[in-house]
């Protein structure tokens, strides 16, 4: 991810700044200086750059602050908010009610991972017991549909569409009218992307909304997208009340800096993102950890989200009684790796901790320490079936 590599710069500026012995203006400009530098380099607008800089300066006023007061502390707890508020629109998008039905329309770009996102968010809700459904309503893409079936199917996730008919109004009408029927919770719209004839997806992308009316729409990004997020971004609200942004891709080389100029594009939050091609490669967006985990400082609470999600709650509380009594055997160990390689790419898992980063795991070490994790557990497996 190398949205990582941004929070390295980022911290590695802290860092020099809390190891210089006295903070004064010339310090603090030059950890300003850095981290704008880093900032433009990921591809963050630069009015978002200059806009961030000049409210630091407001806040952390030097001259103003008596002895005593820790200003390395005031400062990086001045950037952190900056970076929230960059990444914050003041406003929470429409959230679907598990039970209750709505309609949410996927649109973006045409390869910008809608399709295969629009199945991550359905596969998302039905594993926290919802009814999710998906409609294909790109006729655009030849294959679009048939993407969507194998997605869908792969995922026992219901999905309506059709070879013959070339009107994606009627195709979404019809499907969403379905799923209502059948109940469904969440009925997922996709759309087509385009690249060239964009006043026609614009048009097609109105119409489609109109006759649906959905509770919220989605815009998907390319994480790649880089200076242009904003413009593209900007030309989608203007067509669609857009009202939240997923970022996708944000595993490969992209700078990833976009996804803050989609956010102030649309004043739209993004909610989540997504980590590869796989299904369950795809992650809640939540500002303040996620700039806690850019800037280096962990995402505790995600940390334990994630344990909650893989150990079973029966045996939570057995877990921590024995860690708390200092029994650690074999088999715990065992059973503990085990719950690890569940909570998704190691290098993931890692960059909840503080002091850690993604950019420390790479994907290619990533598989490696999961394959070197499987290589310990096959051992440990055959070491407790012995002492059996
Ligand atoms: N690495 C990575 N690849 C992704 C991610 N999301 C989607 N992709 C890949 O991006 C490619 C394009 O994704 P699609 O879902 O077909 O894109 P689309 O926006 O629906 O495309 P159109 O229907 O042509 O508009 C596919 O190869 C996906 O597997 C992601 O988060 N990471």
């Amino acid at each position: 991810m190398v949205l990582a590599e941004l929070g390295g710069s980022i911290s590695r500026a802290l860092q020099q700044m809390s190891s210089a012995t006295v903070i004064d203006e010339k310090v603090l400009n030059e950890c300003l200086n850095e981290i704008t530098r880093a900032l433009l380099q990921s591809d963050v607008q630069f009015k978002l750059v200059r806009d961030m800089q000049t409210n630091i300066k407001k806040i952390v006023n030097l001259d103003d602050l008596a002895a005593g007061h820790n200003k390395r502390k005031i400062i990086q707890q001045a950037i952190f908010n900056e970076l929230c508020k960059m990444l914050d629109p003041g406003k929470p998008s429409f959230v679907p009610k598990k039970g209750k039905t709505s309609v949410v329309m996927f649109v973006g770009l045409q390869g910008s991972g809608k399709t295969t996102t629009c199945t991550k968010y359905a596969y998302y809700h039905q594993k926290k017991g919802w009814k999710p459904a998906l409609v294909c309503a790109d006729t655009f893409r030849a294959g679009a549909f048939d993407q969507l079936k194998q997605n869908a199917t792969k995922a026992k996730i219901p999905f309506y569409g059709s070879y013959m008919e070339s009107d994606p109004v009627k195709i979404a009408v019809e499907g969403v009218e379905r799923f209502k029927k059948e109940n469904c919770d969440l009925i997922i719209v996709d759309t087509s992307g385009r690249h060239k004839q964009e006043a026609a997806l614009f048009e097609e992308m109105r119409q489609v909304s109109e006759a649906t009316k959905p509770d919220l729409v989605i815009f998907v990004m390319d994480s790649s997208i880089g200076q242009a997020a904003f413009d593209q971004a900007l030309a989608f609200k203007q067509s669609v009340s857009v009202g939240a942004v997923i970022v996708t891709k944000m595993d490969g080389h992209a700078k990833g800096g976009g996804a803050l100029s989609a956010v102030a594009a649309t004043k739209s939050p993004v909610i989540f993102f997504g980590t590869g091609e796989h299904m369950d490669e795809f992650e809640v967006f939540d500002v303040k950890p996620f700039v806690s985990r850019l800037l280096g400082m962990g995402d505790w609470s995600g940390f334990m989200d994630k344990i909650q999600e893989v150990v079973p709650m029966d045996q939570q509380p057995e877990l921590l009684q024995k860690l708390s009594e200092g029994h650690f055997t074999l088999r715990i160990m065992y059973e503990q790796f085990q719950n690890l390689l569940k909570m998704g790419p190691i290098g993931q898992v890692f960059s909840m901790l503080p002091g850690f980063s993604a950019e420390l795991m790479p994907k290619g070490r990533e598989k490696e320490s999961q394959a070197k994790i499987k290589r310990y557990m096959t051992m440990m497996d055959s070491m407790t079936n012995e002492g059996n």
